[in-house]
């Protein structure tokens, strides 16, 4: 991937036509109430679109014609090879329109093009084509009947889906989700954030190019309370897939209890540590590590190493490495490509973030917001029930711990009612492999930090995560369900009777 110049981003930027319409039954249209909300661009503050705010008549329209194209079969019941021909075909046109995307990504999110061309692109791509291909290789089972039944168990698809997304990935969320459910014969409802609501717009006009047909690929932009919810409460969705807080999570368990008991699955927060043992190598390595899980994506991720949980044997020749590494992250303008922290994704975000620098703790850097922009921030903290210490920031602020043992620090790791990731750091293989299976966590980790990749299940212990999981074959779990057909075989009266 060759970056352009940031001029060149800009003239990208000021040439792109943004969507503002909802995207139902394979068009766009204004909301039925005519109303729009603006999405601006975080860095600048500048307008860049006002856009289709849906409310629950629209909801009903998009269930409806959902519904309309699950059941006659238009999609749902596509030979697996022809919807995977389809799949593979979007994947091509997003990477026909992966600069466009990329920009229009950067200038709704506030997020680094350096990321949006290198990662979010990159990675959207080939979770969609993954999916794709994975369609006509998921074989169904015979059970181990007798010989006088034949017993078959079926994955069907589960129907209308509701596709409630966040604005950290708007793209990939977007990718993690669709992927799984269009592939498995689903219909779609996505809901994007209300902060970033332009890529999954494009995308499902792209979809339409690629050949989804109308109704199965639906998207509404618009707030939780007047989309989400009726999403969540509504009696002719079979099942919700939603990232976002624990909070909003907890609602849909609440709509899905109080209305048609839908299948909810819930990819929530997370205050992950990244323990380091005195005897890890390579500290100049693991320093890197931290800082990328603590700064990528200005730490707006759910799975940030947001508490470093360090022995007390190496912190300092470690402190000493972070700092350095951070020190290499430059801020600002997103749409400059040697920039690695861009702007944080809303006011009301930022002020969230800015709460906790407020806190009081020890600052060994950073510690400023410079208008939409939070300085890489690593505090030292000494109370382990201070705030910064427990709370998900979702912002670039590292909390670092000091323990004296192994125990101490695997027992810190898992104070938490979060369990999303972790890692631990050590040379020693058994202390590693204890670690790993101690830590409470969808994810952990050895000597580096991340959350695998497309191949592997991704999801939370804890209030991080209920239901299925995304990523990997395991995803399609959540969109599809499972029937048994039990076929009598046996061809005289008495055994019919057995
Ligand atoms: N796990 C993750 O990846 C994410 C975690 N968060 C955490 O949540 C905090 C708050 O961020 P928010 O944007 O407010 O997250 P949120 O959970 O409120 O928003 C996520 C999605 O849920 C929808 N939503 C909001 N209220 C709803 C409701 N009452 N009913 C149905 N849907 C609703 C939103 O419109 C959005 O599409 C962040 O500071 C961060 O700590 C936020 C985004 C992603
Ligand atoms: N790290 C990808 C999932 C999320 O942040 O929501």
């Amino acid at each position: 991937m060759t970056l352009l110049t940031t001029e060149d981003y800009k003239a990208i930027a000021a040439g792109l036509t943004l969507p503002t319409g909802a995207f139902i039954d394979g068009r766009f249209r204004p909301a039925q109430s005519g109303a729009t909300f603006e999405t601006r661009n975080p860095a600048t503050g500048q307008l860049l679109a006002e856009v289709a705010a849906c409310g629950p008549a629209d909801v009903d329209l998009a269930v409806q014609k959902a519904r309309d194209a699950f059941e006659d079969g238009r999609w749902s019941r596509l030979p697996p090879r022809a919807r995977k021909e389809v799949l593979i075909r979007l994947a091509k046109l997003l990477k026909r329109h992966a600069r466009e995307l990329a920009v229009m990504e950067s200038l709704d999110s506030g997020k680094t093009i350096y990321d949006c061309e290198t990662v979010d692109l990159p990675e959207t791509i080939h979770c969609l084509t993954w999916h794709a291909e994975l369609i006509d290789k998921i074989y169904d089972q015979t059970a181990p009947a007798s010989d006088d039944h034949l017993a078959l168990v079926l994955r069907e698809p589960v129907g209308v889906v509701g596709l409630v997304l966040p604005w950290n990935f708007p793209l990939l969320m977007l990718a993690w989700k669709i992927g799984p459910a269009l592939a498995a014969g689903c219909s779609v409802i996505v809901k994007p954030a209300e902060e970033t609501p332009l890529t999954a717009l494009r995308v499902a006009e792209l979809a339409t190019e690629a050949g989804v047909p109308p109704g199965v690929f639906n998207v509404l932009p618009g707030h939780g309370p007047e989309v989400g919810e009726p999403i969540g409460r509504h009696m002719d969705i079979d099942a919700v897939s939603f990232t976002g807080s624990t909070e909003t999570g907890r609602r849909f368990l609440r709509y899905a209890a109080e209305s048609n008991l839908k299948e909810v699955t819930l990819e929530m927060g997370g205050k992950n540590p990244a323990v380091v043992l005195d005897d890890a190598e390579n500290l100049d390595r693991v320093a890197a590590h931290v800082v990328t899980g603590a700064f990528w994506n200005m730490g707006e991720n759910c799975s940030a190493a947001s508490r470093l949980i360090v022995q007390s044997g190496v912190k300092e020749a470690l402190i000493a490495r972070i700092l350095a590494h951070a020190r290499e992250w430059p801020m600002g303008d997103p749409l400059d490509p040697a920039n690695r922290v861009g702007a944080l994704v809303s006011p009301a975000h930022l002020d969230k973030v800015r709460s906790y620098l407020a806190e009081g703790p020890t600052v060994l850097l950073g510690g400023k917001a410079h208008g939409a922009f939070v300085e890489p921030t690593i505090l030292e903290i000494t109370d382990r029930e201070a705030a910064p210490a427990r709370e998900e920031i979702f912002g670039p602020v590292l909390s670092v711990l000091t323990v004296e043992s192994f125990d101490e620090a695997i027992a810190l790791a898992n104070d938490t009612p979060y369990g999303l990731a972790a890692s631990i750091f050590t040379a020693n293989v058994k202390k590693a492999l204890r670690g790993a299976r101690a830590l409470r966590a969808g994810t952990v980790t050895v000597n580096s930090f991340g959350e695998g990749d497309i191949t592997t299940p991704f999801g939370g212990f804890r209030q991080s995560g209920f239901g299925g999981r995304d990523n990997g074959i395991h995803a399609h779990d959540q969109y599809t369900q499972l029937k048994t057909i039990w076929i009598d075989l046996a061809d005289d009266a008495a055994e019919a009777v057995s």
